[in-house]
């Protein structure tokens, strides 16, 4: 559990993180989201000691992370993906780190397993894709078993095959009870990884809520039809709250029908459709928007 109260970050006259609260609860992954310098990693320096609030405290698990005993079992941490510049094989670099945290070589094996770097585990991780990098720096999270794990980006740079791992591995971490923290600045990445949402901008808290609300709340999804009786098709979509508008000679987009409502009317007029696709809601787009509100609103209010 990670919780936030009152936090507070200024240097000299930047305040970089203002009077923010949230919370981060064991079984779920939780992302972290805002828009770059909306002051992520401030936070996250923050969560982890390495920077001190100017007001306010944050506690993972109750207490104050320098204040925990064992940090490496209370706490696994990426902070933001960088290559790994070392001679050294991944399986070398993760011992020598269990090594100085009193972990066992049998704990090395099973996170290379569970992070699939078997194959590589005697290669020199200098030379590893940032793929692998990725997978390195969370099997380094994963040593001591944490209860809370806190990732600074961690889907950046990774391929879709990369994504869809991070993902089912996040998710199998919170099932087990575990708190998953992370950051990233794209809404999209997010909505595939985490299911509740910390929003930030500017610094500042705009919204604690899920991934499904953000997209039940984005603006209603609009129905791309083709036909060739744009008019005729136009006269049988009537209604206040309904909203249809040309995008060519040949296509309309319609708001407040459904595919299968405008189908049905279509058929039952006798109109030919050429295509009939709901469009997906664009999470970006939402994202956008939850911000932008945020900006406009600290802009009024100064
Ligand atoms: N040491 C520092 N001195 C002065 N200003 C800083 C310092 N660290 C961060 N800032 C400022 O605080 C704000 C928040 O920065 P922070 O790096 O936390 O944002 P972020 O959300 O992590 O962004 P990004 O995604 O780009 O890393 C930015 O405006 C940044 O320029």
């Amino acid at each position: 559990m990670i919780e936030a109260r009152g936090l507070e970050k200024r240097y000299g006259d930047k305040v970089a993180v203002h009077d923010l609260s949230f919370t981060a609860r064991p079984g779920v992954v939780t992302g972290f989201l805002g828009p770059n310098g909306a002051g992520k990693s401030t936070t996250m320096r923050m969560i982890l000691g390495l920077d001190r609030p100017t007001r306010g405290e944050v506690l993972v698990n109750g207490r104050r992370y320098r204040d925990a005993a064992a940090p490496m079992h209370e706490v696994g941490v990426m902070l933001e993906a960088r290559a790994i510049h070392t001679g050294r094989s991944a399986a070398k670099h993760l011992l020598a780190l269990a090594r100085t945290h009193g972990i066992g070589r049998r704990r090395v094996d099973e996170v290379i397993d569970l992070v699939g770097l078997r194959e590589v585990a005697r290669k020199r991780a200098g030379g590893f894709s940032l793929g692998m990098g990725q997978r390195l720096g969370i099997a380094s999270a994963l040593l001591g078993d944490p209860a809370t794990l806190i990732l600074d980006e961690p889907v950046n740079g990774l391929d879709p095959d990369g994504i869809r791992w991070i993902r089912d591995l996040l998710r199998d971490l919170a099932a087990q009870g575990r708190t998953v923290f992370l950051s990233s600045h794209l809404m999209s990445e997010m909505a595939m990884t985490a299911t509740h949402l910390v929003v930030v901008g500017r610094g500042r808290l705009i919204t604690e809520t899920t991934v499904a609300e953000v997209i039940a709340s984005a603006s209603p999804p609009a129905v791309h039809v083709r036909t060739p009786e744009t008019s005729a098709l136009r006269s049988v979509l009537g209604g206040i709250d309904i909203t249809v508008t040309a995008t060519s000679a040949d296509t309309l987009e319609v708001t407040g029908r459904t595919s299968e409502q405008i189908g049905s009317l279509a058929r039952t007029a006798g109109i030919v459709l050429h295509e009939l696709t709901p469009r997906q809601v664009s999470l970006e787009d939402a994202f956008m928007a939850l911000t932008r509100d945020a900006v406009e609103y600290a802009t009024a209010a100064t």
